[in-house]
């Protein structure tokens, strides 16, 4: 369905002050608002009308924000939803981001605050107007720095560039590829993603490039690689630092040309690809110590993205942990668990090197270990008892010395957590929340003795 006006705004409220305070507000900006009092006026006007952004009440007499969301996606998946929640309904905010809303906002609602949500939703459906905001719906958070890297993708978004994503583990860096990909014109294309770091370098050439039947021991049939699969698509190159550096000016030319050669092959296959690298190392650094080439470096980061660690995003651990309790409780079993304040309190006061990855999988263990009851401060402790009994922390570690370099306390957790696991870095990766390789990645970056921790 197509826009009929660029920029229509329907507001949905059963206060009739507020209806007028925001018709007035957005008219100012040229908008052109619409209002209804309820889930059914709002049902009826949508099934006539295209709006850009509907925003909604949460709570209304005739149904709620959510009804009036599905009646939106039902009529057209580029509508925005922005949902203005009670003060402090957490759950509320979670089923909302859940369910795809854009955005959500706390009553008492600061006009501020809700123009400037709205004229992102312009922004972005203006630079991409088949932009499905639906996507939105895996990406939970709202921190400030979050939004300001999911509108710089959902920019990337609308060109073909190239962009690199540099952040830290666990912090949804291959979410980030999907958004772009999903948000893209290449959204009903293929997405293919290739490990660089988990497949052995010997088998990485075929494995990109695809190979001719015979090219080496073992190939008995020709095989197309990612670079072909992901044809029309989007391709993701995920721990891009990995690449080994032989292999590098083969990839620099498939960027560069949109062409290369399978491995045994002389003749050359052409592709309409974008392709998404990410990486958690520093690829710079890389550079300079002559293990990554500049000039491909350059030519991946066409649009460089970052996106925050977790202890960056204030107020997105408790929005986080009630999408995990939701997610891995509930399972459509009853009502969702209960969190109390204290476990957040814990949770906040947490600092998580392996970020949301390291979160999810806490809560993931937290839920199966104690269902069904509010989640407290002991179940909290409990589980941390567990890993931290048997830690022997070096004593000269700054573990919580406030003002350390993150980079310091990082090593030093992670050496601790080594030492707890006797060295046993899957069993290590899986308790930080990280995956082997990244683990495999932070060891060798903060040169840990190899030895110890084989
Ligand atoms: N904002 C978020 N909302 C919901 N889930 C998230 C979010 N960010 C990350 N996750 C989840 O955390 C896990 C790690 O995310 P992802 O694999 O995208 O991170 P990454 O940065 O690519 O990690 P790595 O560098 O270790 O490969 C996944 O299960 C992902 O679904």
């Amino acid at each position: 369905m197509t826009f009929t006006n660029p920029s229509s705004v329907l507001i949905v409220d059963d206060e009739a002050g507020i209806r007028t305070a925001l018709r007035v507000s957005f008219a100012r900006n040229g908008w052109a608002v619409e209002t209804a009092s309820g889930v059914n006026e709002a049902t009826q006007l949508l099934e006539n009308k295209d709006f850009q952004l509907v925003v909604s009440d949460m709570r209304m007499p005739d149904g709620d924000g959510l009804d009036v969301m599905r009646s939106a996606r039902k009529m057209s998946s580029s509508t925005a939803v922005i949902l203005l929640t009670a003060f402090g309904n957490v759950p509320d905010a979670v089923q909302a981001m859940r369910s795809g809303a854009f955005d959500y906002l706390t009553k008492p609602v600061s006009f501020e605050q809700l123009e400037e949500a709205a004229s992102r939703v312009m922004r972005a459906s203006a630079a991409a107007p088949r932009a499905d905001h639906s996507e939105a719906r895996s990406i939970v958070g709202r921190a400030p720095q979050l939004l300001r890297s999911l509108e710089r993708a959902r920019a990337a978004a609308t060109t073909d560039a190239d962009v690199l994503v540099e952040a830290e583990s666990g912090t949804g860096k291959e979410l980030l590829a999907r958004f772009i990909h999903d948000a893209s014109d290449r959204s009903r294309k293929p997405f293919i993603a290739v490990n660089c770091a988990a497949v052995p370098e010997h088998l990485l050439e075929s494995e990109l490039f695809g190979h001719a039947r015979g090219a080496f021991t073992g190939a008995t049939t020709a095989k197309a690689g990612k670079f072909e699969l992901a044809n029309g698509g989007t391709l993701l190159l995920d721990e891009i630092g990995d690449m080994p550096l032989n292999l590098q000016p083969k990839l620099l030319r498939a960027l560069q040309e949109r062409e290369f050669e399978r491995l045994g092959e002389t003749r050359s296959v052409k592709v309409d690809i974008r392709v998404i690298a990410t990486t958690n190392v520093n690829l710079s650094a890389m550079v300079e110590e002559g293990k990554f080439r500049s000039d491909l470096y350059y030519r991946l980061a066409v649009i460089p993205l970052t996106l925050p660690a977790l202890r960056d995003r204030a107020g997105d651990v408790e929005l986080l942990a009630h999408y995990f309790v939701d997610k891995f409780s509930a399972k459509g079993r009853g009502p969702a668990q209960r969190v109390s304040e204290e476990f957040i309190e814990r949770l906040n006061a947490h600092h998580w090197p392996g970020n949301v990855r390291e979160l999810g999988n806490f809560m993931r263990r937290v839920c199966s270990l104690h269902p069904g009851v509010e989640l407290d401060g002991s179940c909290f402790d409990q589980e941390f008892q567990g890993r931290s009994k048997v830690a022997s922390v070096p004593a000269s570690v700054p573990m919580f010395n406030p003002g350390a370099p993150i980079r310091q306390l990082e090593r030093a957790h992670l050496e601790s957590t080594l030492t707890m696991t006797q060295g046993n870095r899957t069993q290590a990766a899986e308790m930080l929340g990280i995956s082997i390789r990244t683990m495999r990645n932070r060891i060798r970056e903060y040169g840990l003795p190899p030895r110890r921790y084989a």
